[in-house]
């Protein structure tokens, strides 16, 4: 009798179900449940009043109803029995946290709290805590905090500090009154287990958590608000769990809500992006997973606990269990060239696409896919979005070098691609750097899938060999298998994670090998390119910003 388990994909927009063969990795159904509310910027569901800048809320709810609406839709269309199902993960885009009472009821759902901004989910795009961010960053390096080094040097409004010292500004009452903050990934998985459990992914990565060491020193929180000293023993208490644990069993009556039997295993949560590196088949270090869609995040394993220039962080059982896992990243990719074929592109290049019934990008990468690498001397930086990794500078803008009154927009266009191939190449010497081996790219994500000439230029800028994950829903799969691992192997799972992704993980056929060639052009082309990142992003030359600004 074949088994299956559940992975559920929390984004930004929606949460999708996928159901998939145990064995053989094979999906066997999958659903999307869009969040009615979406994110939620301007004004909340109950109340006309306008909210703060850059503020980015969701309602629970909407979390709720993915699973009580997809995971029974994914049984009815597949025919899959409830008693087929193994387990279940989930992974959730992160940081994104709500405050939640003793019973785990999320304040926002109190009509005392329904109008009270705070009280909502704060999604992790909510960047109305960067001057928290930027108190925190600054006196942490007045003050020499180790912990900052295995975050590259500082940190972001995105994560769980700034969030609630946000609130504590802003309102000290609903501090009081919630009993935890909870990551969503955690606040779901608790309610299904009936018990809180955090998990290591989450509170490493983005809640300043460290195996060895625990968290941030209660001096240093002190100086950041009396209020915050004692907070990790108070607001964020609750088991740590590794990465690759079972945090519990389904309760009665959560099972009954989402249509599966009581006691179904239950995974401890973890990052999408982080999901999606078991999902794309890998357990072990020396091979970097891109997860490349309108940014790119680079997760890669070691054994080794280095401090790696601008990375997002170091987390011990960040990943995979046993292992450092390192995230780092692209503010834009896809991003660029989106700008670039919505805002730049001529009407004769829409009109010839249209003509060939092609996308502008299909068309763009037809015609580009002829140049010679280098785009006929153009040269550009890829900082539309600011720089994450190495330089971690928000502030920072793209660049263009090499027009002549001859440049065609298919030469911009592949110009702007390799820009984000030096800038991935830049991240992995950043890692070689620091003694970091990365032998091969795995990548997943939308982008891999979309444009073939991208990925070969990847492969020759990196003079490394690129493995494609065989389709989109990569995190998706990668939570399905930590379900598979909570199930264990008396009851149809596996016992690690590396044994589930060697039978679950799919792989497209097609490697994307570096031309020798092209490998040495564009050695030539990357080492102007670090000049220019030297002289625009390092050092004392303000020139990019001053101009900006
Ligand atoms: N053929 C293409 N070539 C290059 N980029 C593309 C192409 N088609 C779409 N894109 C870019 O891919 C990005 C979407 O990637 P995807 O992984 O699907 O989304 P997300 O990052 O939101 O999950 C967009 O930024 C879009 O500009
Ligand atoms: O920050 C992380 C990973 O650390 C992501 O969850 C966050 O960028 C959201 O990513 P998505 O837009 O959902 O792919």
């Amino acid at each position: 009798m074949k088994k299956y388990a559940i992975g559920v994909d929390f984004g930004t927009e929606s949460g999708r179900v996928v159901l998939v063969d145990v064995a053989t990795g094979e999906v066997a159904g999958t659903h999307s449940t869009q969040y009615k509310h979406g994110v939620i910027t301007e004004t909340l569901p109950h109340k006309q009043k306008k909210l703060k800048n850059s503020t980015a809320l969701q309602h629970p709810q909407d979390y709720l109803d993915v699973l009580e609406t997809s995971i029974p839709r994914v049984l009815e269309d597949s025919g899959v029995s409830k008693d087929d199902i193994v387990g279940i993960g989930i992974d959730f885009t992160s940081c994104t946290i709500l405050p939640v009472d003793e019973q785990l009821t999320p304040l926002c759902f109190q009509e005392k709290w329904k109008d009270e901004p705070h009280a909502w989910v704060k999604l992790w795009k909510h960047h109305a805590a960067q001057p928290e961010a930027d108190t925190i960053n600054q006196l942490a390096s007045e003050s020499n905090e180790e912990w900052l080094k295995r975050y590259g040097g500082k940190i972001s409004s995105e994560w769980m500090l700034p969030k609630i010292l946000e609130i504590i500004h802003d309102r000290e009452e609903l501090y009081h009154e919630a009993a935890l903050f909870l990551e969503a990934a955690d606040w779901l998985t608790s309610l299904m287990v009936g018990e809180v459990k955090r998990n290591s992914c989450s509170a490493g990565y983005k809640g300043m958590w460290h195996k060895q060491e625990g968290y941030v020193r209660k001096e240093f929180l002190k100086r950041l608000h009396p209020l915050m000293e004692n907070i990790y023993e108070t607001k964020l208490s609750g088991e740590v769990v590794p990465i690759g644990s079972k945090a519990g069993e389904l309760t009665e009556e959560f099972a009954a809500k989402i249509g599966l039997k009581p006691k179904t295993p239950v995974a401890i949560g973890i990052i999408d992006a982080h999901a999606a590196v078991p999902g794309a088949g890998v357990t072990a270090p020396g091979s970097m997973v891109m997860v490349m869609g309108t940014s790119t995040c680079h997760m890669l394993l070691s054994t080794k606990e280095e401090f790696v220039e601008g990375i997002s962080g170091v987390v011990e059982d960040g990943i995979i269990p046993g292992y450092y896992g390192y995230e780092a990243g692209q503010a834009a990719v896809g991003d660029i060239f989106a700008w670039f074929v919505k805002e730049l592109v001529p009407g004769y290049v829409e009109r010839e696409a249209e003509a060939k019934n092609l996308s502008i990008h299909q068309y763009l990468e037809q015609k580009a896919s002829t140049l010679p690498p280098g785009s006929k001397g153009l040269l550009a930086l890829d900082w539309h979005n600011g720089n994450r990794t190495p330089l971690v500078d928000a502030n920072l803008s793209g660049l263009l070098v090499g027009l002549t009154l001859n440049t065609k927009p298919e030469e911009i266009y592949r110009a702007l691609i390799e820009s984000t191939a030096f800038g991935t190449r830049l991240i992995i010497e950043s890692f070689e750097n620091a003694g970091i081996e990365i032998n091969e790219l795995v990548a997943c994500g939308g982008l891999p899938h979309q444009n073939e000439m991208l990925m070969q230029i990847y492969a020759d800028v990196t003079a490394r060999p690129i493995k494609i994950a065989s389709n989109k829903i990569t995190s998706a799969i990668g939570a399905a298998m930590f379900g598979a691992v909570a199930a264990g192997s008396k009851l149809g799972g596996y016992d690690t994670i590396e044994e589930a992704a060697a039978n679950m993980a799919k792989l497209k056929d097609k490697v994307f090998y570096p031309k020798q060639d092209h490998v040495e052009k564009y050695n030539l082309y990357y080492e102007e390119y670090k000049k220019l990142v030297n002289y625009f992003g390092r050092g004392t030359n303000n020139v990019m910003k001053k101009i900006k600004n």
